[in-house]
């Protein structure tokens, strides 16, 4: 988004000339001045709603006009089997890109982007909707990320654990899969990177959500609480929290924040750490919140589809490497990303599975594998590595 003191100067430069044009018509109409005082804001008030009602009426004929067209650009992709084949994430990730660069406000590029999504989610939905697995139940932050990236106009699966969100998708019995894999606090999830190892899946997108946690009971009343349930990373997220505030209490961790926050809703001396969503889903009190450490608390989830989009022309790649047993071999590795000028901003070893002390690389790059440079480097890191998996070229995040 553009200078904000601009958009504020600007966006009140416009209101300047409604107000008074309003004033002007009452003291033509030989008002007094007092009364044009009261009755100026009810004038004001009607125009400027009767403005919005005319903008609404434009807005919903562009957007009946865009879900025209969108319907058009599917014919134009032929008779295809699923909603899945009309799914275009890099087109998406260029038309919201244009809705940032556009953004002079005073609308944050986020809340554009989210209603942007929502035009594009529906405008998709036409053909069918998209069958999106997560780890469930209803309420969990992979369910606020699955509409971050999807919009609402989805089938969501709520599943049970990230290892069924991977089989979903092989199955078929899901277009696509949101799994988180890393926290800006507590790092990497590796029961996710971990299933890449094996899995055929590819990464088709990736989405950042601002995680906030918060204090969840039935009663709303802190000193009634004697144990809290989460998720272990959630707790590991709010840790200095518990400890200042509830340093006696049990701590009980299960399978997802939705879980936490289905059992403490069945007695009073229990809570849950959870998002505030699930105080909705579940009818429970917010006690206090946002109780994360970190300010900036994120947690990054990835898309996993059966196979790869084009270029978006901003995009990142995640490999697997299995790097030979030679010196050298793990610099060999990564000095043709530095050459080709890539930029690599993740590199994690994980246990590779394939023998004892055998490590795997998970390494994230700029670029896209259809590109030249990422695709010189890959011809020329081969000869050091025993094997190199693409797992997925993806549009980086947008707001
Ligand atoms: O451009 C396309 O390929 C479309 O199908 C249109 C559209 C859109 O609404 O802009 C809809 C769905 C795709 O995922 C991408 C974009």
């Amino acid at each position: 988004m553009k200078d904000k003191s601009e958009v504020t100067k600007r966006s009140k430069a416009n209101k300047e000339p409604v107000v008074k044009k309003a004033a002007a018509k009452n003291v033509a109409a030989g008002t007094d001045k007092k009364a044009s005082q009261t009755q100026l804001p009810a004038l004001d008030l009607a125009m400027l709603r009767d403005r919005i009602d005319g903008i609404d009426r434009h807005i919903q004929e562009l957007i009946v006009e865009r879900a025209q067209f969108a319907n058009q650009v599917g014919k134009a992709k032929g008779k295809l089997a699923a909603a899945v084949d009309y799914y275009r994430p890099e087109r998406e990730a260029q038309v919201l890109r244009r809705v940032v660069d556009r953004n002079d406000g005073p609308l944050n590029d986020d809340v554009l982007v989210r209603l942007f999504r929502e035009i594009m989610s529906a405008c998709l939905a036409q053909q069918e909707p998209l069958k999106i697995g997560f780890l469930g139940p209803e309420g969990t932050h992979s369910q606020q990320a699955v509409f971050k990236h999807f919009g609402h106009s989805i089938h969501g699966l709520p599943l049970g654990s990230i290892e069924e969100v991977f089989q979903e998708v092989e199955a078929g019995n899901a277009d696509f899969g949101v799994v988180p894999v890393e926290n800006s606090t507590q790092g990497t999830i590796q029961s996710t990177l971990d299933m890449f190892l094996t899995s055929k899946l590819k990464i088709c997108g990736e989405v950042e959500l601002r995680v906030h946690q918060h204090l969840l009971s039935r009663s709303g009343r802190i000193e009634d609480i004697e144990r809290v349930y989460s998720h272990p990373q959630s707790f590991a997220q709010c840790k200095a929290w518990l400890r200042q505030y509830l340093p006696k209490a049990e701590k009980i961790a299960v399978a997802s924040n939705a879980e936490a926050a289905r059992r403490a809703r069945s007695s009073d001396d229990a809570a849950a750490i959870a998002g505030i969503s699930a105080a909705n889903v579940y009818g429970l009190k917010s006690i206090a919140g946002p109780i994360e450490d970190r300010p900036d608390n994120t947690t990054r989830f990835l898309v996993i589809g059966r196979e790869l989009f084009s270029t978006s022309g901003n995009d990142r790649t995640s490999l697997l490497i299995f790097i030979k047993d030679q010196p050298g071999a793990l610099y060999h590795v990564l000095a043709p990303f530095a050459k080709h000028g890539l930029s690599m901003n993740r590199i994690e070893s994980r246990p590779g599975h394939t023998g004892l002390w055998q490590y795997a690389f998970f390494i994230d790059v700029g670029g896209h594998v259809q590109e030249e440079a990422m695709r010189h480097a890959l011809d020329e890191l081969a000869d050091y590595a025993q094997q190199v998996k693409v797992l997925g070229s993806y549009p980086v995040a947008i707001a």
